[in-house]
């Protein structure tokens, strides 16, 4: 049963929270929303962030000027707004919508965000900065579930700065069945909080306009949950900015003894998991073999399955003035529902066809513009309870 609205406290129908892993059978499941999506606004936060893409993944825009550290057009600081089409955001729902049925139909329960009004969607507003809200869809990015533990991440994107916010009935009810509840120190966020280093130099310009502003407290911990792969009791955190650094420093003393921290750096600018994905304890599908060079030791003598190579005829043909948001490697980005089922983009078959030939089952779902709302199949969903428990998988 797709449950759209949770009874606020109740814990009833609801197992109690534990997700160690990516692969053990799939019990409870958040599915992102995307209602009241409507743009792209380029403010300094989204331009480093999406630094790679901005600058590798569209080739038919210009993007000498990435990233427009000044805010772009008009008032100095007032950040771009780029409209989304509307069939885009009708199609991406339609999609997202048709995914959650298919997992409530394999009997795993699926819980929703709160959705955005359409016409009302908000702003977030701190005492430093104001930006739109954006709509709760990439869920993993923000909400790292470790066992009987919730965290919620500190955010890099002004504009989700409170998007947990609306996970918040999800969570009262797991708390209220015994869960751990922990927000990570929130950044001020503002443009002095942001190590800038990976994007200096190359396409980069007016790197000195970054503004001044009386809540500057110098660099600040912002990291998300996608970049963190959970195995049992290992956790792999992908750092590349000393942002993600400090994250990263907070995770491990708030984890200590509980569970294992392991860094890698820059396997990629953050979120791991177009990188990397375990399909079950001992094999990981990758982006390519290179991957497996910046792991852990321990886990360099997992197999691994590397994704075919992407081919454009498996995305939708876009104008040039659609930002795409992830790289074309996008659909490496599975969900699985237990060790031998894995769900994947019905727009690659060819990965299908190879995951197959490695004896596992596959459920072809649609999701056809990936590349735009930046995430695939793992990005839009949290896993909130699976049976897998704290093992130690990495011996
Ligand atoms: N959890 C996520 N939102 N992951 C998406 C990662 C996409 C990645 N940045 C890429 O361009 O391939």
């Amino acid at each position: 049963m797709t449950t759209t609205e949770e009874s606020i406290g109740s814990a009833v129908g609801t197992r109690a929270l534990n997700s160690y892993d990516d692969w053990s059978p799939l019990r409870e499941i958040v599915v992102g929303s995307a209602a009241a999506y409507r743009e792209h606004v380029r403010d300094l936060s989204f331009e480093l962030f999406f630094y790679d893409n901005l600058t590798d993944d569209n080739p038919n825009r210009p993007h000498g000027y990435y990233p427009q550290l000044t805010g772009g057009t008009g008032e100095p600081g007032a950040p771009r707004r780029e409209a989304i089409k509307q069939r885009y955001v009708d199609e991406l729902n339609e999609d997202v919508e048709g995914i959650a049925d298919v997992l409530s139909g394999m009997g795993v329960t699926v819980h929703r965000p709160i959705a955005l009004p359409a016409q009302r969607p908000g702003e977030v507003r701190t005492p430093a900065w104001s930006a739109p809200v954006l709509p709760p869809l990439n869920i993993r990015d923000n909400s790292l579930v470790l066992g009987d533990e919730v965290i919620e991440t500190s955010p890099m994107l002004r504009s989700r700065y409170f998007e947990t916010q609306l996970l918040k009935p999800i969570f009262m009810r797991y708390f209220a069945g015994g869960a751990r509840w922990t927000v990570m120190p929130r950044p001020l966020m503002t443009d002095q909080s942001f190590d800038l280093s990976r994007t200096l130099g190359g396409n980069t310009e007016t790197v000195s306009a970054s503004r001044l502003s009386p809540y500057d407290v110098g660099t600040e911990m912002m990291i998300d949950a996608a970049q963190c792969l959970r195995l049992g009791r290992d956790l792999v955190v992908n750092i590349a900015t000393s942002n993600h650094a400090l994250g990263c420093d907070w995770l491990e003393r708030h984890l200590a003894g509980r569970f294992r921290v392991h860094r890698i750096y820059n396997l990629t600018d953050s979120h791991i998991d177009s990188c990397v994905v375990p399909l079950r304890p001992g094999v990981l599908l990758v982006r390519s073999a290179q991957v497996m060079d910046r792991l852990p030791a321990a886990l360099q003598k997992w197999t691994t399955i590397v994704a075919p190579e992407p081919d454009a005829s498996m995305f939708p043909a876009y104008d040039d003035d659609d930002l795409i948001l992830t790289s074309p490697f996008i659909d490496l980005n599975v969900l699985s529902l237990d060790e031998h089922t894995v769900l994947i983009n019905e727009a690659n078959p060819e990965l299908g066809r190879l995951l197959e030939r490695h004896g596992f089952s596959t459920v072809p779902v649609r999701h056809r513009h990936r590349r735009l709302f930046g995430g695939g199949l793992h990005c839009f969903t949290l896993d909130t309870v699976r049976d897998g428990a704290g093992e130690d998988y990495l011996m």
